[in-house]
């Protein structure tokens, strides 16, 4: 994928795998990224950051499988993070090795804060370290970006320095971090207009932004700096991310496409071109978005722009009627532009499969004939409890059905539950255990989902702390689906896990037991690390 023609475009920088995982309980196994990353590359981000290699060997990893299975002749470029230390770049070289067009992305901060209370060196050092190891990246790939960390708190002319040093030293991107989401958008447009006026040789290299999200202006900031030039945008699916969050690349995209006309002129192009500012197939957006959600455990909230739940929906009777007599009094966009269809067939407990198969293709989904009819047999099950089902329903119900199959952990048989204000919680639990055993316990509780939770663990035997139990109706309605989120922790690492069900209690178990069964794969795969070391 050749970076020279983009001048008229924006590339998009997905880092949804490497700083949206760095979201507290997003935490992402190999088999999660590797699926994102491949739904990524059908999404058709220009650049996919696959992690951060030298940060864990589950990291070295990831990056390593997205480089030899993503990172193909006509597919994305594939992207480490690496401090700006030889290891971290000889770690991230060795990781990227298989990719057709790798990328070695080496940062190191240059506000005086960071100078002075993390890093400990002074300005003259950090210009001469960024000199010496943006050319130590440049030995291993050509395709070398730069970031200076937190530069929109560094000293402007120290900022322009740096960055001279590092186009010198052969950077091929020189990306901009608002690092802590402190700039409006009108400092990120002085930001980039003097970094292009004051930085030698600025021209040859791709202008990128990465924003955060803590003032919420993480969005705003991007396209600011589009407006003032900068053609790479680094983002993340649903905007997850350290702390706040990113610039979520959904906002990006559907921002320069409904906009288009704004935003042509800034691209050198007439006001009335139609021609696309990304490459991304916006219809794949909606499909993405669920299925990060579903993988990180990170609810999508319901007003959320362009991918919640009720971006489309239209409540107030106002809006009904004009939407009614002309979609556009409060529509800038359609449903169906980001894979989410109108919902036209009113799909029940009468409906067959084809119109099943119909509507889950619409939404994007293509499911094996074994998986629709796991999903369909579920359909019908709550189609049972539920007047109408919705494209949220189907949605939560082959999430449900056909998230990543854990080929070891328990599966739940049965759960019974008796609750009420004149007994004693009490669950009954029949699971099947990794090596097929069959096994039922019992247990009270101080309310049916605690004993739900007491009754599984006196059966699976995995000590963990739960640290979040979250409910979401994934529709209105008193007969509503209700997704269930658990994260649990354990020694430091947090494991989430969800499920959808018409019964909050049912629900809870089975978000409950994905998220044991992460746990106990983590556990599986440091016993087996265990015993390669010991040989
Ligand atoms: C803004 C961002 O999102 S940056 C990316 C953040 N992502 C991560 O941190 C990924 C997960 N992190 C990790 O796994 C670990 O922090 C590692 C593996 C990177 C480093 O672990 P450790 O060697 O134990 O170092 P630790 O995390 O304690 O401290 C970071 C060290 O790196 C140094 N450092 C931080 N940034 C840089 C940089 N860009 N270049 C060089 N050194 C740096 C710090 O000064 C500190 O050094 P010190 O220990 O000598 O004081
Ligand atoms: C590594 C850089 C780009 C980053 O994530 C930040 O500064 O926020």
């Amino acid at each position: 994928m050749s970076m020279e023609s983009t001048a008229d475009r924006i590339i998009i920088f997905d880092t949804t795998l490497r700083d949206g995982e760095q979201s507290p309980g997003a935490t992402l196994n190999v088999e999660e990224k590797l699926a994102i990353a491949h739904q990524l590359a059908l999404l058709g981000v220009d650049v996919i950051e696959a992690g951060f290699a030298v940060a864990s060997p589950g990291d070295f990893q990831a990056v390593k499988t997205i480089a030899e299975q993503v990172g193909t002749p006509d597919g994305p470029v594939i992207c480490s993070l690496a401090r700006a230390t030889r290891q971290d770049i000889q770690v991230a070289a060795e990781a990227l090795k298989g990719a057709a067009h790798p990328r070695i992305h080496t940062m190191i901060s240059t506000s005086d804060i960071h100078l002075q209370y993390q890093l400990k060196k002074t300005r003259s050092e950090v210009l001469a370290i960024t000199s010496e190891m943006v050319a130590y990246a440049k030995s291993f790939v050509d395709d070398v970006e730069f970031s200076p960390m937190d530069a929109s708190r560094t000293e402007p002319e120290f900022l322009y320095q740096v960055l001279e040093a590092a186009i010198a030293s052969g950077a091929t991107t020189i990306n901009i971090p608002d690092t802590v989401g402190y700039c409006t958008p009108k400092e990120m447009g002085n930001l980039i207009q003097g970094i292009r006026q004051n930085v030698p040789n600025i021209e040859r290299v791709i202008l990128s932004i990465h924003t955060q999200n803590d003032l919420g202006l993480a969005t705003a900031n991007a396209l600011a700096a589009i407006e003032n030039g900068v053609r790479q945008v680094e983002c993340t699916i649903n905007g997850i991310g350290e702390r706040a969050g990113n610039a979520a690349l959904e906002e990006i995209v559907m921002a320069l496409q409904v906009r288009k006309h704004y935003f042509n002129p800034y691209f050198g192009r007439t006001v009335d071109s139609d021609a696309p500012l990304t490459n991304i197939k916006t219809q794949e957006i909606y499909k993405t978005s669920s299925l990060v959600s579903q993988l990180t455990g990170m609810l999508i909230q319901p007003n959320k722009a362009i991918v919640g739940a009720n971006a489309f929906a239209h409540e107030s009777g106002i809006h009904q009627d004009g939407v009614i007599k002309h979609r556009q009094t409060y529509e800038i966009m359609e449903a169906a532009s980001i894979g989410l269809p109108e919902n036209k067939i009113v799909l029940g407990k009468h409906s067959g499969r084809n119109a099943f198969r119909t509507r889950l293709q619409e939404l994007g989904f293509e499911l094996s004939e074994a998986e629709l009819n796991k999903a369909f047999n579920r359909f019908k099950e709550v189609a049972d409890k539920k007047k109408e089902m919705s494209d949220w329903d189907l949605e939560a119900i082959v999430r449900d059905e056909t998230q990543m199959q854990v080929d070891s952990g328990y599966q739940i048989e049965q759960v019974q539950v008796i609750c009420g204000d004149c007994t004693c919680p009490t669950a009954t639990i029949t699971i099947v255990t990794p090596d097929g055993k069959i096994m039922t316990d019992a247990s009270v509780g101080t309310g049916p989902v605690d004993a739900v939770y007491q009754a599984i663990n006196r059966l699976v035997q995995i000590p963990n702390q739960l640290i979040e139990f979250s409910v979401q109706s994934v529709t209105g309605g008193i007969d509503a689906l209700g997704t269930v989120t658990i994260r649990l922790e354990y020694q430091g690492q947090i494991f989430s896990g969800q499920a959808s069900d018409t019964d909050i209690v049912v629900a809870a178990a089975y978000a409950y037991i994905n998220a044991v069964n992460r746990l106990y794969r983590y556990l599986e795969a440091q016993k087996s690390v265990l015993l390669t070391v010991d040989g």
